[in-house]
């Protein structure tokens, strides 16, 4: 049962870095929309001094474009295409000063600014693939600059740029390729729960956010359960916290062992799990947790010299049935767990109204 919970996790955590990474790519865009536009002011000023008055005109209605551009980058579902534009732009325009008749040697450096920018808007693939060529090109112009290699001291200035060139493309995506691998890991830990390896408090409450959205939209039923461990406390009392810790384990696996691919199963608090289960009935579900109970129940845990057998009781909540938003059916599986607690524990009990659906122990009397 690794692979569903994991599939979900990982579809948790690429939405929410996704989002992060939108909005800090966002705002970096309109930032570098307003430098370059702001300089573009400057240059359009200095080109109608020197009398370029068609290569000023260009690079004010640029800045203009850009000023746009800003001003539509806060919510523009097109952000991709507009960095795209950006970049394919100033890239030509990079390489247009370079091949200028009277072009400054200092044009060239802009070589080395491609990398940079490509990679910190696109990423490490696009980054690559966008910057590459137009540093090559880049590259080239400046050979041409220089005239022929006939000298060892022009072969020097040749060698300066393109080994420059070549190792600033080669750091930037070394360092894009570690930081890309530090913040998946990071995002994992904060996700994942260290102890049982299944997906956090937040992580749940995010799938059960998405879960809620899919249900809006499709109507396919869904069960919130919150599932929690009789008497954990005596077992941390008695055994210690070690053994405390290695029944949370030994539960963590009974769950993801017996859940369909479909379900979702996380450690929301100290001995409290959350559990998701998709596209069921009310009574399915019901019955699915019974049995659930029962494989806790059943299987002891080996401790040294020790058997440890643990219980666990079990709230349900239903949507539509008992609450359209995550906050109403934690609050009404949380009630149906509350019941099944003071009622003798070892239980399922689900929210249903206006009487209590309770598993078959408690109905017969005799709870564990
Ligand atoms: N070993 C261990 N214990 C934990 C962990 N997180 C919480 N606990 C303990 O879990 C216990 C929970 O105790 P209670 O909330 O009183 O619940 P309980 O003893 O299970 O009683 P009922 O829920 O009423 O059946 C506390 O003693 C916590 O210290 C953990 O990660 N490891």
């Amino acid at each position: 049962m690794d692979k569903p919970n994991q599939m979900d996790l990982g579809a948790t955590l690429e939405h929410s870095r996704s989002g992060l990474r939108d909005s800090h790519r966002r705002s970096l865009t309109r930032l570098l929309f307003t430098v370059t536009g702001t300089a573009l002011v400057l240059f359009a000023y200095m080109q109608f001094l020197a009398g370029a008055f068609w290569v000023g005109g260009a690079e004010l209605l640029a800045s203009v474009v850009l000023f746009i551009g800003c001003w539509r980058l806060k919510t523009t579902p097109q952000l991709q295409q507009w960095i795209y534009l950006y970049l394919a732009s100033l890239f030509s325009f990079f390489l247009i000063i370079m091949i200028l008749p009277n072009a400054s040697v200092t044009a060239f450096v802009w070589v080395l600014m491609m990398p940079v920018l490509a990679y910190l808007l696109l990423g490490k693939h696009e980054g690559l693939i966008l910057s590459m060529p137009f540093m090559m090109l880049g590259c080239y112009f400046y050979y041409r600059y220089l005239g022929s290699v006939d000298s060892p001291q022009v072969a020097i200035d040749l060698l300066n740029m393109v080994l420059c060139a070549g190792l600033m493309l080669t750091f930037v995506h070394l360092y894009e390729v570690r930081r890309e691998e530090a913040e998946s890991r990071l995002v994992e830990v904060a996700q994942t729960d260290g102890l049982t390896g299944l997906p956090s408090r937040s992580s749940f409450q995010a799938t059960l956010a998405r879960t809620l959205a899919e249900s809006e939209r499709s109507g396919a039923e869904f069960a919130l359960v919150i599932m929690d461990i009789d008497h954990f406390k005596l077992i941390n009392d008695t055994l210690g916290h070690v053994a405390g810790d290695k029944v949370l384990k030994h539960i963590a696996s009974r769950l993801q062992e017996r859940l369909r691919a479909t379900d979702f199963v996380g450690r929301i608090g100290g001995e409290e799990f959350g559990l998701i289960l998709r596209n069921v009935r009310p009574d399915h579900a019901f019955e699915l947790m019974d049995e659930l109970r029962q494989v806790v129940a059943d299987r002891d845990l080996r401790y040294g010299e020790d058997r440890i057998r643990v219980t666990a009781s079990f709230g349900i909540a239903h949507w539509p049935r008992h609450g359209h938003t995550a906050e109403t059916l934690f609050s009404m599986a949380d009630r149906s767990l509350y019941k099944g607690k003071t009622a003798g524990r070892n239980c399922v009990v689900s929210a249903e109204a206006p009487g209590l659906l309770r598993s078959r122990d408690i109905l017969a009397g005799g709870a564990a």
